[in-house]
This record gives structure tokens, sequence and C-alpha cells, in this order.
């Protein structure tokens, strides 16, 4: 099953390897961290569940196979949402527990199965995360057993459960239930993620659910700081969750991640959050949240980043801080796990530069960030 087509600057970073750096990126053990499962469904695996789908489907787009020619053919993202709007029509095609099966199983070939050309996988380790959507076919439960039945079939990969900023409290609880239950039987559920369009929600109603999760053993993951717009209040109550992994970060402040980061104890930092209220977190001695990092993502959604020189990875490379490389959406981004890492190892200005001592020290955090010790090698 070959990956996505490839496009953009993941694709011109890899262009300009040599074919010792591209053996060298391949035969690295790396582990794909942040990768949402209706964003990384290969584009033919798309187009053959829109031909399989009885065509008087009302909940189908009546122009399905124009918009995934669209997709791809490269998105222009200049909205936030523009972004978000992509899913509905992927979410139809996905509604049903026998798609839903299809597409996970496709996703998880696309990254632990050895490729046609060259015979390496995209990662050796892989934490899928998905929204458990509850459709006309299929409940929450039923959607994640699914996808469970399929992540069960590869070793080496474990899901992280979503939970949509959009959800009501009632959701919320929901999903946080059944990832509680299913990582108390033994499922392959490694921790909770908080995903979704960053200018909807109030994070502060959800925190007794992530804190429980927590509690129960589960990892945790949010998307924090998105959007320039991204208010340091929120960045604050989702901080204070202590979430082991940290998604995007892209407008964390310094002043954020010194104090937070830095974590020696006596760092202290008071500051105003969104109410006027002067603020003292009271920071673990040693917190040093991985940051997922998802470079082309950040290049081509609204441009939250405009250049690899002016990446929020230059802070955590210079701090020595952990970090995994990963996709996001493989789909609309039209990149690889390998494609990012070229990013990393490429000459600027396609690529940040890195040497291949660097660049596998990179990928060994991502191994020592998993919420499980699981690989597929
Ligand atoms: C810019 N990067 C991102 N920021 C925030 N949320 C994102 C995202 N990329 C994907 N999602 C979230 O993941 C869902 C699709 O996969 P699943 O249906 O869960 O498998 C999207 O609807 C969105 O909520």
């Amino acid at each position: 099953m070959s990956p996505t087509t490839l496009a953009g600057p993941a694709a011109a970073a890899l262009a300009s390897l040599s074919s010792q750096d591209i053996a060298f990126l391949e035969a690295l053990p790396k582990a794909e961290l942040h990768a949402h499962l209706n964003g990384s469904i290969p584009i033919n695996t798309l187009l053959d569940l829109a031909n399989a789908h009885p065509p008087e489907d009302p909940h189908l787009p009546s122009d399905i196979f124009t918009y995934l020619k669209r997709l791809q053919a490269g998105v222009v993202l200049s909205e936030p949402s523009d972004f978000f709007m992509l899913f509905p029509a992927i979410y139809a095609l996905t509604s049903t527990p026998e798609a839903l099966a299809i597409a996970t199983r496709a996703v998880l070939e696309s990254f632990l199965c050895p490729q046609a050309l060259s015979g390496a996988t995209q990662c050796t380790y892989l934490e899928l995360r998905t929204t458990p959507r509850s459709t006309p076919h299929m409940s929450r439960y039923v959607y994640l057993t699914t996808v469970l039945a399929e992540i069960d079939k590869f070793p080496g990969a474990s899901l992280i459960i979503s939970i949509d900023r959009r959800m009501s409290d009632s959701d919320v609880r929901e999903c946080v239930d059944l990832a509680i239950s299913l990582h108390g039987e033994g499922r392959k559920v490694a921790g909770l993620d908080l995903c979704g369009d960053p200018t909807k929600g109030d994070m502060s109603t959800f925190e007794p659910h992530f804190k429980r999760a927590k509690k129960s053993g589960l990892g945790l993951t949010v998307h924090i700081a998105e959007l320039p717009t991204s208010a340091v209040s929120e960045c604050f109550t989702l901080l204070d969750w202590y979430p082991d992994r940290l998604g995007h970060a892209t407008f964390l402040d310094d002043a954020t991640k010194a104090t937070y980061f830095m974590g020696s104890g006596a760092a202290f930092f008071t500051s105003c959050n969104g109410n006027g209220v002067k603020y003292q977190p009271s920071i673990p001695s040693k917190y040093t949240p991985c940051v997922e990092i998802c470079l082309t993502s950040n290049l081509l959604w609204v441009s939250t980043v405009p250049s690899l020189d002016a990446h929020h990875i230059q802070y955590y490379l210079e701090k020595d801080h952990p970090i995994a490389i990963s996709t996001d959406d493989t789909l609309p981004f039209r990149t690889s796990l390998l494609a990012e890492y070229a990013l990393l190892l490429a000459k600027p200005p396609l690529g940040i530069g890195l040497t291949h001592s660097e660049v596998a020290k990179i990928a060994q955090m991502s191994l020592d960030s998993r919420f499980t010790d699981d690989t597929a090698v």
C-alpha cells in the first residue's frame, strides 16, 4: 500500500536528498505519535469507498468525486475553518463499521507495512488517533472496537482517543468513559487527545474528564496554542493538566515555555490570566512534555509558520527539549513520515540542515515519548 501522494515542501526536501540519506532515514527506528485517522486515509482508499457507496445515499455529497480530486490536487487552507470543513465528506465515506475498518487498515498499512519500492516502513511504532463518532450505522463503542480490531492486527500500533473541542460535556464524558473502560480491559488504548477547531469550546469544562483519564493511567496529549489568537489563559488551563505531550504548541509564548518547561521548582511566574487574576502555577520539578512537531502541517495550514527558519522546532532543538516529528494528516498535507524527516535533513532553504546524528537523536526522542513500549521491531 503506497502512502498518499507526496507534494509540497516535504516532497521537495525528500527529492533533494541523496540515496544514502534516504536509506539512512528509512532504516532509522522512529515513532509516529501524531496522526489523525480520518486525515491519513490514502486517496485511493477513499476513491474505492466512494465507488462502493450506494449512489442514492443522501448523506454522501453529490460532488464527492470532485471533492476527492481537489483533495488529491492539493487544497489551499487560507482560513482555519477551511481545514475543518474538509472532514464531513470523509466522514460520510467512513460512517459504517465496514468502511471504517477498510479505512483504518489502509492507514495502518501505510505507516507500518513495507512500501512497494523501498521495502521500508514509515515507522516502527504508531499511535493512531481518532475521534469516536456515533453515526446512523454505529455507536461510539462500535466505532472504537472496529478501529481496535484493526489495530490488534498490527504489532507496534496503539490507539489514542481524540476528544473534539466542539463536543458537549456529555459527549466528552461518554468518550472518556469508553477510553478508561477499554484501557482497563487491556485493549490497545494508549491515551487521550484534545483536538479540533482551536477557535471552539471552553477547555476549562473539559478539565475533570482529562484529569480522571490521566488518573486511570492513560497518556495525555493536547493540541495547544495552534493559532496566534490562542489565548494564554487557555494555555495555562491545558498545561495545568500536565499533559505528557503537546500537539503543535506553535504559539506557546517564550515566558510560558520558560516557566513550565524549565521546571526548576524555583521557577516563579506571575502573569495575568484571562480574568486579570494573578496566576502562579505550581510546576512539577521536571516537566518536559514531548512536543509533537508537524512541520508541513504548520507550513500549509493558514501558514501558521511562515518558514522552517521561523519554526518553533528551532527553540526545542536549542533547548534539547523532547520532540516527536509527526505527519498530522498525510492526506490534505500530502506528506509522509519519511518526508517529514527529510525536512530535518535537507539543506536550507529546503530543510533545516541537521546532521545524521542529530536526526537519529530526534527519532529516538519520538520512541522515548510513546505511551506504550510496544514496537514493530
Ligand atoms: C491542523 N491540525 C489539526 N488541529 C486540530 N485538530 C485536528 C488537526 N488535524 C486533524 N484534526 C482533528 O482530527 C479530525 C480528523 O480525524 P479523526 O476523525 O479524529 O480520525 C478532524 O475532524 C479534527 O477534529
